[in-house]
Parts: structure tokens; C-alpha cells; sequence
């Protein structure tokens, strides 16, 4: 199925039913009491998260959803039945605004999360509810409230723990497609990926983070040149970038040329993608003897000044790439249990400032 990451849509609670008016009427009974029930309260309309899901295509197709309106009261003190909320399922990384004011309303970030977008109206109320020892027979009842209605505009930004970035052809969906269940298309001319893929790759038993793999990054990106520009922001939400590099780039750019323009682009695209850990990634070893690689990471590191992490892999050969993914995972571990310390941190901060 398409690729869509942005929809607007209209969401319509169900409005409340009304209460109803209505005498008791029985065989050798003259004046029966008021008997009018009170309505059933509309449906809502909510988004749930599904990751089964990676597209927002359906509300391309469909932009209006409506819940049911609640039933309106009957006689003999029937109420009236509950409208049927609806339930819009959207992938993981949907991001709910209001487009009359920009509101941010949700972000589903976990499966089966359910945020409510369109509030049911509530029912009304029966004459039953109104008899009072000054008044037995009142014809007072009152309407259901009208359900919400809401505009609404979706945002998918994927979840994914780590994201590739590249140059076209460096070799990243052959890398996903390596080391995940995810199947990309892959072919020796550039711009074969063009849409995000997100793969899950096990690190042993039981370990295991996400990987996105977005269409290759041109120099000009950043300012909506060639594809790339429009996918960066599914990995605004990572946490850590592998930096795909083409040991033999077939347009004959040099490795550090490459690797400048790649930074160039998220520096230009945003400046907090740009300071996100970053590993740069070396592909296509096999190609070249291992001294010429071992030259190549050394001109990385004094030319560019680069002190962070530098892999130098093939990704047809996947036996080079464990260690890669054990330092990731490892990365990727440490960091969730120093954000949970600090925040922990941050809780017990906040209890002493009540105490005192
Ligand atoms: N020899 C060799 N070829 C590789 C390696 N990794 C990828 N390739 C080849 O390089 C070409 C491009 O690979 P892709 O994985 O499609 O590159 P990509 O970065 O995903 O490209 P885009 O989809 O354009 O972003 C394909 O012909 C791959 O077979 C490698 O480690 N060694």
C-alpha cells in the first residue's frame, strides 16, 4: 500500500440522544405518572495505534468519519442506546493536530494507545426526571447535546530506534535488508528506496532494536531538491544515526567529500538532527584491501576532525556487521537506563520540593 505520511480528516462525534415525554398509561389508572426515559449518550471518535500499520493512506481516501448518535428516549422510562463510538486506526508515530488551531491533541508512540479526538455528545434528559411533589405530570425534557466535530491533520513521523542516512546508493536498504526481516528494493541506481522501511534487528535472544532506512540523501536535500527532504522527519525521532558511505562511490566523489555533504544537509535540515549521536559507517569493504580501509578511517579522522564512532563494513557480508549492531544495541541500552536514572532523578527533585 502507498507511502503517506500527512492526511487531514474531519472526525463527527455522535450527538446525545433526547429525553422524551411520555405518561405512564395502564387499564383503570386515570393519571399515570410521567414514564419518558432519558436519551442514550453519543459515540465518540477515537484514534488507536496500530503497528501493524506504516501508512496513513486510508484517510487519503476517506477524509470524513462519523460516530453514531445515541438513541433518543422512550416510554415506559426506556433510555435510549448508546451511539457506537468509532475507532480510527493509525500506525505508530501519528502525531493528532487540530488544524483550526494547531493544538497538538496526541502522539501515539505505543500499540493500542488510544487517544480520543471528537468528545460524544451527552444524552438528554426524560420527563420522568422532572416530577416533583408540586409538579406530576411535567412535560419538561431536554435535548441531547450535539457531538464534537473536529478537524483534524495527521503526521506520521516513524518510531524507530535507529535511523540510516546516505548518500543514494551507499548501500542502506542492502544493510537493512541484511540485518532485519524488512525486504527493500534494491537495485545499483539511486533513489530504489522511496519510502521509509522500518526492520527489526535481534541481537542475540531477547535484544533487538528498530532501524528506518529513508531514500538517499542528495547534496540540495534540505531545501526540497530530489526525495530525501521529505523523509527526514521520520528520523527526527531516532536515537541514534548510522552514516552510510560509499567506499567507492561510483560517481568517483571522494569518501570525505560524501560525508561532508550528508552533514551539510542535516545541519541545514535541522541543527538538532545534526548534533544527534552519529556513527559513520564505512560500506563496501570488500571492495578494497584492508590497508586501503585502513588509510580511508584514518583520512576520516584527522581530515574531518571526526572523534566519534567509525565502522568500516560490508553489508553484503554479514558477519562484518555484528559488531556494529552489538555496539548499537549496547548504546542504545545504556542510554534508555541513564534517561530512566535521570528522570527518576527528576521525580524525586520534584517530591522534595513538595516537601520542603
Ligand atoms: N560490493 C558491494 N555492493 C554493495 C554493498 N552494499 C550495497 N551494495 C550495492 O550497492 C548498490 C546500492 O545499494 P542499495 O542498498 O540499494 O543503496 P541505498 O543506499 O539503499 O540506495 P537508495 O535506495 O538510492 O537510497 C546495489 O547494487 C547493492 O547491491 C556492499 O557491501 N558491497
Amino acid at each position: 500500500m502507498k507511502f503517506v505520511d500527512e492526511a487531514n480528516l474531519r472526525v463527527e462525534a455522535g450527538d446525545g440522544g433526547h429525553g422524551c415525554v411520555s405518561f405512564r398509561r395502564e387499564k383503570y389508572v386515570p393519571f399515570g405518572g410521567p414514564d419518558g426515559g432519558d436519551g442514550g449518550d453519543g459515540g465518540s471518535v477515537y484514534l488507536v495505534a496500530d503497528h501493524n500499520l506504516n501508512t496513513l493512506y486510508d484517510y487519503r481516501v476517506n477524509r470524513v468519519y462519523k460516530a453514531q448518535r445515541g438513541g433518543n428516549g422512550a416510554g415506559k422510562d426506556r433510555t435510549g442506546a448508546k451511539g457506537e463510538s468509532r475507532y480510527l486506526r493509525v500506525p505508530i508515530g501519528t502525531l493528532c493536530f487540530s488544524r483550526e488551531t494547531d493544538e497538538l491533541i496526541g502522539d501515539l508512540t505505543e500499540n493500542e494507545q488510544t487517544v480520543r479526538v471528537a468528545q460524544g455528545g451527552y444524552h438528554g434528559m426524560g420527563n420522568a426526571r422532572f416530577k416533583s411533589s408540586t409538579n406530576r405530570a411535567p412535560r419538561k425534557t431536554t435535548d441531547g447535546t450535539p457531538g464534537e466535530i473536529r478537524e483534524l491533520r495527521l503526521e506520521l513521523k516513524l518510531l524507530a530506534d535507529v535511523g540510516l542516512v546516505g548518500l543514494p546508493n551507499a548501500g542502506k536498504s542492502t544493510l537493512l535488508a541484511a540485518v532485519s526481516g524488512a525486504r527493500p528494493r534494491i537495485a545499483d541506481y539511486p533513489f530504489t528506496t522511496l519510502t521509509p522501511q522500518v526492520g527489526v534487528v535481534g541481537v542475540g535472544p531477547l535484544r533487538s532494536f528498530t532501524l528506518v532506512d529513508l531514500p538517499g540523501l542528495i547534496e540540495g536535500a534540505a531545501e526540497g531538491i530530489g526525495l530525501g527532504h521529505r523523509f527526514l522527519r521520520h528520523i527526527q525521532r531516532t536515537r541514534l544515526l548510522f552514516h552510510i558511505v560509499d567506499l567507492l562511490d561510483a560517481e568517483g566523489r571522494d569518501v570525505i567529500e560524501q560525508i561532508q555533504t550528508i552533514e551539510a544537509e542535516l545541519e541545514q535540515f535541522s541543527p538538532e538532527l545534526a548534533s544527534r549521536p552519529r556513527w559513520i559507517v564505512l560500506n563496501k569493504t570488500e571492495l578494497v584491501d584492508a590497508e586501503e580501509t585502513a588509510e580511508l578511517c584514518e583520512r576520516v579522522r584527522t581530515t574531518l576532525d571526526w572523534q566519534g564512532a567509525l565502522y568500516a563494513v560490508s553489508a553484503i557480508r554479514p558477519d562484518s556487521l555484528n559488531r556494529l549492531l552489538g555496539d548499537a544495541m549496547d548504546y542504545l541500552e545504556s542510554e534508555a537506563a541513564e534517561r530512566r536514572a535521570a528522570s527518576d532523578a527528576e521525580d524525586m527533585d520534584s517530591d522534595d520540593d513538595h516537601e520542603s
